[in-house]
């Protein structure tokens, strides 16, 4: 193991901490966990979440435990469980075997150089060996990423079934619960026009005012939007997500030009160069972070840097993961300096059954930042279980 000339090594507590700290075994389950309603996007529609559940046993017998989300296979990204289960197992889980779990950025340097990409599946380990470190230093998470600046996020709840009478339902029991007043509404499964319709049904039964994300997951061409995304303002729309496919840099920039709505990154942005390119082309003035994008808590840090230093704001994502993925994003979202569109995290409210003993607490219209050391939230190993893949 390579590590760094100031490394904790250097003290007495520091070798004391490597020691107990040090990584005896990785282990990767797949999750099929059922949701409450169909979920769908312009790429793909859900029943269930697909998850990789990662448990790391450290050598001082603490365990910590981390979760990546897919969307129906490898349609949102291209890790599928499958796959990240297999990259796991037989290259990122061996590159770690002894490497101290404290050492964050040295684990993900070694991840880096046993497999390229395979972004969710490493955000998956980062979040267990965070897990495992806070629980050893019995610190909650946040602690090791630079200590918390909030402790509760304005949640977002997200509508796709595409079925309007029942997302204005759906939508006004959360505002009735407290959990979520403000909504993301997912556009590109169907033709611009029933999706115009649609969000129309929703903007006259929902509260004036209410704050609306559309998501077009990369569905529309460029002249798609010059034609509808006007319409989109008119409807009240206050954030458009990912409108064309990612990588099409210039044409992103003249439609975020062009918008009078602002215009949101998110496939187009997982890498730090990623990041670097589309925020100085100004392909959107804010951009939605996702540990499964970027790989690593510390990573998803830089990349809200670089976004944030060339002006763009910031809006915590998600991939509708349970209690485990989400306290993960929250104990990495509570540490930034800023986070101007709050978070999403509606996942665990989605699955019929969350994976963990007690979920992830929403009131207020906010997601509240779980006590308690490492991630602060406990697997359920019986609801764990049921919803594994059999080998
Ligand atoms: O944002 C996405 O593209 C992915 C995901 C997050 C919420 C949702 O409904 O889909
Ligand atoms: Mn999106």
């Amino acid at each position: 193991m390579t590590v760094s000339p100031a490394s904790p090594q250097e003290t007495a507590a520091g070798r004391d901490l490597c020691r107990a700290t040090a990584i005896r075994r990785i282990s990767a389950r797949i999750i099929e966990a059922p949701t409450t309603r169909q979920h769908k996007l312009s790429n793909t529609s859900v029943r269930h979440q697909g998850y990789i559940f990662v448990t790391v046993e450290l050598e001082n017998g603490v365990t910590g435990f981390g979760e990546g989300s897919t969307l129906g296979g490898p349609r949102w990204a291209e890790e599928s469980v499958e796959a990240m289960k297999a990259n796991i197992d037989a290259y990122l889980a061996p590159a770690l075997i002894g490497h101290p779990a404290c050492l964050a950025e040295a684990a993900s340097l070694q991840m880096e150089r046993a497999a390229k990409r395979n972004y969710t599946a490493k955000s998956a380990i980062d979040m267990a060996l965070l897990d495992a470190t806070g629980k050893t230093l019995e610190v909650p998470a946040h602690v090791l990423l630079g200590g918390a600046v909030r402790t509760s996020f304005e949640a977002v709840w997200a509508l796709a079934s595409g079925d309007a009478a029942q997302e204005v339902e759906e939508a006004l029991e959360m505002i009735r619960r407290g959990w979520f007043r403000r909504f993301k509404i997912k556009l590109g499964f169907a033709d611009p026009q029933t999706d115009l319709a649609r969000l129309a049904a929703l903007q006259a039964a929902l509260p004036a005012g209410t704050p609306l994300v559309a998501d077009v997951n990369q569905a529309w061409s460029e002249a798609e939007c010059i034609r509808h995304l006007p319409a989109l303002r008119d409807l009240g729309v206050s954030l458009i997500e990912q409108p064309i496919a990612a990588g099409q840099t210039a044409a992103s920039a003249r439609i975020a030009a062009r918008s009078e709505v602002p215009v949101m990154m998110d496939e187009s942005v997982s890498t730090l160069a990623e990041a670097a390119r589309e925020s100085a082309a100004a392909t959107g003035s804010v951009l939605s972070l996702k540990l499964c994008k970027h790989g690593s808590a510390h990573t998803l840090k830089r990349v809200a840097g670089i976004a944030a230093a060339q002006g763009v704001q910031l809006y915590g994502g998600c991939l509708l993961e349970s209690s485990i993925g989400a306290a993960g994003h929250l104990q990495a979202f509570a540490t930034l300096p800023r986070l101007e569109w709050g978070t999403e995290q509606f996942g665990p409210k989605i699955l019929v059954e969350d994976l963990v003993t007690e979920g992830l607490r929403y009131a207020d219209f906010q997601v509240h930042l779980p006590q308690g050391p490492g991630l602060g939230i406990t697997p359920n190993p019986e609801v764990i279980d049921k919803y594994a893949r059999k080998e």
